[in-house]
């Protein structure tokens, strides 16, 4: 049983903006969804507002002090009609990334069971 919470095991501060730096990438090179994330390397300033809305959700959302101001989810994907294919090949991405960082099992089901949590608000929406 450990004491620490999601946050810390995640690598706080730090060590969630690794990890988003690592998504977003690994989001652009799969062929599965790359031409969702590509447009955003010709817009660099839209791109790190994402990245910090990225690493503010991260971080609320996993017990950290950080307070999330982007869009609700629903709001963020509206009209991007994300099908299930496209969810699973992000899902698959970030738990890719976290096991790249050393995360462990446990941690990472815990972030796998949070993006199921999210599915009905990003899929279709
Ligand atoms: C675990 C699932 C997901 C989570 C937790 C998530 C979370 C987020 C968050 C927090 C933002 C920032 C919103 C803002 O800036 O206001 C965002 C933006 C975005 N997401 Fe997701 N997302 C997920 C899945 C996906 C999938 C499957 C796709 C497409 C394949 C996608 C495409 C995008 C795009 C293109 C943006 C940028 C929107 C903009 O132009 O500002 N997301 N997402």
């Amino acid at each position: 049983m450990t004491t620490a919470t999601l946050y810390e095991r995640l690598g706080g501060e730090r060590g969630i903006a690794a990890l988003v730096e690592d998504i977003v990438e690994t989001h652009m090179q799969n062929p599965r969804i790359q031409a969702r994330f590509l447009p955003y390397r010709e817009d660099p300033a839209h791109l790190e507002e994402v990245k910090g809305h990225l690493r503010d959700f991260l971080s609320s959302g996993s017990g950290g002090p950080q307070e999330y101001r982007g869009r609700s989810m629903p709001e963020a994907h509206r009209g991007m009609n994300i099908n299930e294919a496209e969810y699973m090949a992000a899902v698959d991405d970030i738990l890719d990334v976290l096991d790249r960082h050393g995360i462990d099992p446990q941690t990472r089901l815990e972030v796998l069971g949070i993006a199921y949590s999210l599915k009905g608000e990003i899929m279709y929406v």
